[in-house]
């Protein structure tokens, strides 16, 4: 039986509250209250105009909007009053210390898709919640320097038609609506289990003459359709919000890849790992599903800093396991499609 309310399956998440516990579900309810207050802003009709306006670059060279320090602020504000210690952004170079005692570091992307702000397409805020691990050698950043496997809980919110929260505290990926008439998040669905196989991919195909020979190998074939070595026809989509991406895929499978390529600064690719692949995949885990870098387990990469990119490549299972053997299998690369047929290597 599905929990009705976010409250009721927080209250059952707690069960026995023990400190981590109580202080996840404390930062999760402050979440929720920047979330709404970024909603309504959203709503008052400003898009376009104070919010799609640039500022400058943050830590990593991204433009940023005035909607991205805005949504920075506020959740950066919320987290002063919930059990956090840490609080790292995309959009601060260092990670904030807010209260050195409390057990919680949250690592986010205050607003997530922020090129589609002046175009009305979902956007997002993800986020990470993690062990405060102190810092004995004086980096903040320390505590945001593990691996995602140790993650206690993540999520993101979706301001999209609907404002919606997709959250994992480590038992099932579950999706709750904000209902304005109830003025709660009510459960939208138990928990998302991502079909294994898929016929949709999303990558931003514009960048197909900088991709690597693996990548270029596996859309080829996806787009050769039922003639290809994968005698099936696929679908495209692309929406260049990650959070919109992921939504779709959690409800429908999929596959999504943003792989290193040979542009500048994009050799690992566009994604960061501490507060957007770290998240994602933990949530698509959650939901049977699979995150790579193309090859190894996403949740298992040590990180090195803070603001670090990665490749990414998630959804479906079995998809995002052939993906790999694009990259792990020599003889794949380079060789067609008649050939596909007699080793046999890609056929489902
Ligand atoms: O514009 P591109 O290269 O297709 O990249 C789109 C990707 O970049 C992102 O917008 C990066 O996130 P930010 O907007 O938080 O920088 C993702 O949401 C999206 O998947
Ligand atoms: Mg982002
Ligand atoms: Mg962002």
């Amino acid at each position: 039986m599905p929990a009705a309310t976010l409250d009721a399956f927080l209250n059952s998440y707690l069960g026995q509250p023990d400190e981590l516990r109580s202080a996840v579900v404390a930062t999760v309810r402050q979440l929720t209250q920047a979330a709404t207050k970024i909603r309504n802003t959203i709503n008052q009709g400003v898009l376009g105009t104070a919010f799609a306006g640039t500022r400058g670059a943050n830590a990593d060279g991204d433009i940023q909007k005035d909607l991205d320090i805005f949504a920075d602020d506020i959740f950066l504000d919320a987290m002063r009053h919930a059990p956090v210690a840490l609080y790292a952004s995309e959009e601060l170079e260092q990670p904030v210390l807010l209260d050195s005692k409390a057990p919680l570091a949250i690592a986010i992307d205050p607003l997530d898709g922020s090129s589609n702000i002046d175009t009305n397409v979902s956007i997002g805020t993800i986020f990470s919640l993690l062990p405060a691990t102190g810092a004995p050698d004086g980096n903040p950043a320390a505590s945001f320097l593990q691996a995602g496997v140790n993650q206690l809980g993540a999520g993101f919110f979706i301001y999209g038609p609907q404002l919606a929260l997709v959250l994992s505290l480590g038992s099932g990926t579950h999706v709750f609506v904000l209902s304005t008439r109830l003025g709660t998040f009510v459960q939208a669905y138990e928990s998302r289990i991502i079909p294994q196989r898929t016929q949709e991919f999303a990558i931003n195909a514009a960048n197909y003459r900088h991709w690597d020979e693996a990548v270029r190998l596996y859309i080829d074939d996806c787009l050769e359709g039922i003639e290809g070595p994968r005698e099936k026809d696929f679908n495209m989509r692309w929406i260049a919000s990650l959070v919109a991406d992921c939504y779709r895929i959690l409800m429908r499978g999929g596959v999504f890849l943003y792989p290193g390529d040979k542009r500048k600064g994009y050799r690992q690719g566009r994604l960061r790992l501490v507060y957007e692949a770290n998240p994602i995949a933990y949530l698509i885990e959650q939901a049977a599903g699979a995150a790579t870098d193309t090859i190894t387990r996403i949740l298992e990469i040590e990180p090195e800093s803070l603001h670090q990119r990665v490749p990414v490549v998630f959804g479906s299972a079995r998809e995002v396991a052939r993906i790999t053997r694009y990259h792990t299998e020599p003889s794949a690369i380079g060789e067609r499609a008649p050939l596909f047929s007699r080793r046999g290597l890609f056929r489902a």
